[in-house]
């Protein structure tokens, strides 16, 4: 079915046939076409989405592409992602979105989620950081095989940090300045300011996502990057423990007071698969992660299994997205996965609302 004759309004009225999977209506409505112009067989068309390399957006752009082609015309596809926070423009500028995770108590393997997170979306085709903001227990260089020391550049004269590269991730943490064998005794205050100077003070460049990972609770720390950084959404990590539970449900609503938007729940060490008779066995309970994010109205984002591969990739610096195919991997992936969708769904939520308050 070729149209030669069609024009920009034709090919945009075409476009309103693409839904979008989470709005609940088509993307021309939604204001995802920020431009769409049609020349000698060629659509340029360009899309205002929120979350690179999300399945749901790889999705819509491929949809566009078939309504274009159908039209006998040849894609020219590029996507945008407009601001969200206007502090994202000044603190870290190019950073396209900020995930924190987050946890309610510690041990609960955070580190481990917001490691396996970056390095899943950064498998999907991201542009990646990791901000380990754990400055007590900064072990995020660790469980990416990362010690080099981060070089310093100096831009119109002022230092700048250049964070190093592991497995693909630009990575700054605390636990690169300082010494391993130091104590890190530092009070709320200290803690603060080498956290706030950290943020103004790294080179990200050009990011999709940088993953933060936060000190477990809901002390000084967590305060002081909500309040510095323009956080997206956050991610909470809870084991099914009900202790745990209760602990997260205090951060969740910490997240709420300083109006961050909580992107859900995981469930980390659910279901350990013995390897030898290869039963199920909810160590810590079951459910605990569900329950919660109903108990406090937001998304479940799925559990992850209690597998010694996880710690061994940990201590090995790989992390187990790039270890093998095993289960546990396979659930780190899906993670990532679902992690940008909802990060996709909050932002064209966002351009939706801000496109009808222009109607
Ligand atoms: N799904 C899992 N299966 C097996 N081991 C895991 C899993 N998740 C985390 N671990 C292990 O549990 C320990 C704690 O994990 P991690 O350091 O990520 O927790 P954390 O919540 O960040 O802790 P902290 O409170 O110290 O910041 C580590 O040894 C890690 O390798």
């Amino acid at each position: 079915m070729t149209s030669p004759d069609i024009s920009d309004s034709d090919l945009r009225d075409r476009l309103r046939t693409v839904e979008d999977p989470a709005l609940g209506t088509d993307i021309v409505s939604a204001g995802l076409l920020a431009d769409v112009a049609v020349e000698d067989g060629t659509a340029s068309i360009e899309l205002a989405l929120g979350a690179p390399h999300a399945p749901d957006e790889s999705d819509i752009a491929d949809r566009v592409r078939a309504v274009a082609e159908d039209a006998g015309l040849e894609a020219e596809l590029s996507a945008t992602v407009p601001l969200f926070d206007a502090a994202e423009s000044s603190v870290l500028p190019g950073v396209r979105n900020v995930i924190a995770v987050a946890s309610g108590k510690g041990g609960v393997g955070k580190s481990t989620v917001a490691v396996n997170l970056a390095a899943g979306l950064a498998d999907r085709g991201a542009d990646v950081g990791l901000f380990d903001a754990d400055v007590y227990g900064p072990n995020v260089p660790r469980m990416l095989g990362a010690d080099e020391d981060p070089d310093v550049t100096t831009v119109d004269g002022e230092d700048r940090i250049e964070p190093p590269t592991a497995h693909g991730i630009e990575l700054m943490s605390v636990g690169l300045l300082i010494d391993e064998d130091d104590p890190v005794v530092w009070r709320g205050p200290v803690a603060q300011n080498t956290l706030t100077d950290l943020f103004t003070d790294v080179s990200w460049g050009s990011l999709d996502y940088l993953v933060v990972d936060l000190p477990p609770g809901t002390g000084d720390v967590q305060l002081t990057v909500l309040q510095h950084l323009p956080v997206t959404g956050t991610v909470v990590v809870t084991t099914p423990q009900s202790v745990a539970v209760d602990d997260t449900r205090r951060g969740v609503q910490m997240f709420g007071e300083y109006r961050t938007n909580v992107l859900g729940v995981v469930e980390n060490m659910s279901g350990f698969v013995c390897p030898s008779c290869g039963d199920r066995h909810e160590v810590f309970g079951e459910d605990g992660g569900r329950s919660l994010a109903d108990a406090v109205d937001v998304p479940y984002l799925g559990s992850l299994p209690l597998d010694p591969a996880v710690r061994q990739g940990a201590d090995d610096g790989r992390p187990i997205v790039r270890r093998d195919a095993g289960e546990a991997a396979a659930a780190f992936r899906d993670l990532a996965a679902t992690v940008a969708n909802k990060v996709g769904v909050l932002r064209r939520h966002h351009r939706q609302q801000t496109a009808e308050a222009g109607d």
